[in-house]
C-alpha cells in the first residue's frame, strides 16, 4: 500500500470516529455520558501501567502566581527540549542574560534517570469561559512513568529535577554588584569579564582555589551533616595591583554569585551593620576591601581617629567650636572589631547561607589576628608580584603567544624585579597597529630594567641612611662616654 493510500484510509478512519462520537454526544443522554466516562477513565486506570503527575504554570486558586516548580521544570527540560523537540519558543527571561528555549505547547521529550526512562509533555488548556479572576489559557507539564518506580521517581527525581533546574537558572540570571550607602543597599548589573582564565598567577596556585570553591558550592550536604554554617571566608592580600579585585570578580562569575561590596566606613554602627547583613541574599560574596583602612586594630575607626586629631588642633585654634565637634562625634561611626566579627561568624551571618566574605588589603601584618583567625577568614590567598609563570598567563592572554626568544631574558628579569602584574599588563596592552609582540615584550623589558635599577638605587640610598644613623649613634655613645669620664 502505497503512503497515499494510507493518508486515505486514516482520513477516512478519523471521519467515521468523528462521526460516530458526533452521535454519541447527541443521543445518549448527558448523565449517561458521563458515567461511560467515569468507567473508562477506571477500566483504563487499571490497566494502563504508568502514572502521570501534572505541575500546573499558576498555583493559587484565585490569586494566581507563577509556580516555582514549573519554572524550575521549565529551566531543566530547556536543553532536552533543545535535542528532543520539534517546536520550540524562545524567550529572554527577566533578570536572565541569555536566551532561553523551551519547548511548544503539545511537544513531549523524554529523560533518563538511574537508567529509567520518563517522559515529559507540555499541555494547554483553553478555558471556554474564560473571565478577569481565571487565565484563558492554562499551561503545564506532565511528567509520565511506570507505576513501579513510583517511590524513586517522587523523591529523588523530582528532587533532582527542582535543584538542577534552580541551579541552572541561578548560572544564567545576571549578577548583580550591590553596594551600601545610607543603610541600604543599592545594585547595578554586575559585568566584570575577569574570569580565572584571564587571571595571571601560579597555576597550581590558581587550580587550588578554583577547586576549593567549587568545593564549597557543592557542599551544602557536608555543611548540614558537620552542624556549620555554609560560609567560608577569604582573605586575599598582597600590594596593589596584583589581582586582589579581578580575582573577586572571577570568584563571582565562577559561582555566578552576587557581590555585595560594603564600604565600613559609611556604616554607622553595629546594628545598621547587622541590618545590611540581613539584607544579603544567600549566593553572595561579600566584600570588605581594604580591611587595614576600615577599622584599626582597637576596634575604632581610623577615619574618626585622624578626624579627632585635625578636631583637636582646629579646637586649639578656636575653642568656640567644641559643642560642634562633640555632637558630629555622637553620629559618627561605630561599627567595632567585635561587631565585625559578629557580622562574620555570629548567628546572624548563618542566616540566608551559601555565602563567601572576603577581605583585600595590602598590609596582611596590620590585622588583629582574632580578625583573620581560620573559622573567620578560612582561605588565606597571596596574590604577589609578577613571576614567569604568571606573565606566560598574561603573555598568553594579552598577545596570544605561548613562547617568543625574549621570554629567557624577561624570565630573568622577573626573578630579579617587583613589578605588579597589573604592571607587566600595561607594557602588554597594544601599542602599535601592527600588534607585533616584539614591540610590547621590549617594552616590558626596559620596565623591568627600570624597575630593577630603581630598587638598586633604592637599596643604596636605604644602606647609606643606615650608614649615616649607625655613625651618628656611634658619635652619640663616644659623646657619652667622653663625658662621664
Ligand atoms: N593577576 C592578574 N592577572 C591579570 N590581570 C591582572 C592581575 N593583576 C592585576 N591585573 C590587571 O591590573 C588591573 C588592576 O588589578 P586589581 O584591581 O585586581 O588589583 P588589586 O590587587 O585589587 O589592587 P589594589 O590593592 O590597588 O586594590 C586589573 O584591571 C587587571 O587588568
Ligand atoms: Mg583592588
Amino acid at each position: 500500500m502505497g503512503a497515499k493510500d494510507m493518508f486515505a484510509n486514516l482520513g477516512s478512519i478519523i471521519a467515521s470516529l468523528m462521526f460516530v462520537w458526533a452521535m454519541f454526544q447527541q443521543y445518549v443522554p448527558y448523565q449517561l455520558q458521563h458515567n461511560i466516562e467515569k468507567y473508562c477513565q477506571i477500566l483504563v486506570r487499571f490497566v494502563y501501567p504508568y502514572i502521570q503527575i501534572r505541575f500546573d504554570e499558576l498555583s493559587g486558586d484565585y490569586d494566581f502566581f507563577r509556580s516555582e516548580a514549573y519554572t524550575a521544570i521549565q529551566t531543566y527540560l530547556s536543553s532536552r527540549s533543545c535535542t528532543q523537540a520539534k517546536k520550540l519558543k524562545a524567550d529572554i527571561a527577566k533578570n536572565s542574560q541569555s536566551l532561553a528555549l523551551r519547548m511548544d505547547d503539545h511537544e513531549e521529550v523524554a529523560d533518563e534517570f538511574q537508567g529509567l526512562k520518563l517522559w515529559w509533555a507540555s499541555g494547554k488548556e483553553v478555558s471556554n469561559t474564560p473571565s478577569w479572576w481565571t487565565p484563558e489559557e492554562k499551561r503545564y507539564y506532565r511528567l509520565t512513568c511506570h507505576k513501579r518506580h513510583r517511590e524513586l521517581i517522587l523523591g529523588p527525581y523530582l528532587n533532582h529535577v527542582i535543584k538542577e533546574g534552580k541551579a541552572i537558572e541561578a548560572r544564567n540570571r545576571q549578577r548583580k554588584l550591590y553596594t551600601n550607602s545610607d543603610s541600604k543597599w543599592s545594585h547595578v548589573v554586575l559585568k566584570h569579564p575577569a574570569t580565572f582564565q584571564t587571571l595571571a598567577m601560579d597555576p597550581e596556585k590558581k587550580k587550588e582555589i578554583v577547586e576549593d570553591l567549587i568545593a564549597f558550592s557543592k557542599a551544602e550536604e557536608f555543611y548540614e551533616r558537620v552542624g556549620r554554617a555554609w560560609k567560608r571566608g577569604y582573605l586575599l592580600y598582597g600590594p596593589p595591583g596584583t589581582g586582589k579585585s579581578s580575582m573577586i570578580a572571577a570568584m563571582a562569575n565562577l559561582l555566578g554569585y552576587d557581590l555585595y561590596d560594603l564600604e565600613l566606613t559609611s556604616v554607622k554602627n553595629n546594628t545598621e551593620l547587622r541590618k545590611l547583613l540581613m539584607e544579603v541574599s544567600s549566593k553572595a560574596i561579600i566584600l570588605i576591601e581594604d580591611i587595614d583602612c576600615s577599622l584599626d586594630l582597637t576596634g575604632q575607626r581610623k577615619k574618626k581617629k585622624k578626624k579627632k586629631e585635625k578636631d583637636e588642633a582646629k579646637e586649639k585654634k578656636d575653642p568656640k567650636q567644641k559643642p560642634e565637634k562633640e555632637e558630629k562625634e555622637t553620629e559618627e561611626s561605630k561599627v567595632t572589631l567585635s561587631g565585625l566579627l559578629n557580622f562574620i561568624d555570629g548567628l546572624w551571618s548563618a542566616c540566608g547561607g551559601e555565602r563567601l566574605i572576603v577581605f583585600t588589603t595590602n598590609y596582611v601584618e596590620q590585622l588583629d589576628p582574632a580578625l583573620i583567625r581560620s573559622g573567620r577568614m578560612d582561605k588565606h590567598i597571596e596574590l604577589s608580584y609578577c613571576r614567569f609563570e604568571a606573565f606566560k598567563g598574561l603573555a598568553k592572554n594579552y598577545l596570544q603567544i605561548e613562547s617568543h626568544p625574549l621570554f629567557g631574558r624577561i624570565r630573568e628579569l622577573l626573578d630579579e624585579a617587583n613589578l605588579s602584574p597589573a604592571d607587566v599588563a600595561e607594557h602588554l596592552m597594544p601599542k602599535r597597529a601592527s600588534g607585533d609582540p616584539t614591540v610590547s615584550l621590549e617594552s616590558l623589558i626596559q620596565g623591568l630594567e627600570k624597575a630593577k635599577e630603581d630598587a638598586r638605587l633604592k637599596a643604596e640610598e636605604e644602606a647609606k641612611k643606615n650608614d649615616q644613623a649607625a655613625k651618628e649613634e656611634a658619635k652619640d655613645q663616644e659623646k657619652e662616654v667622653t663625658t662621664e669620664e
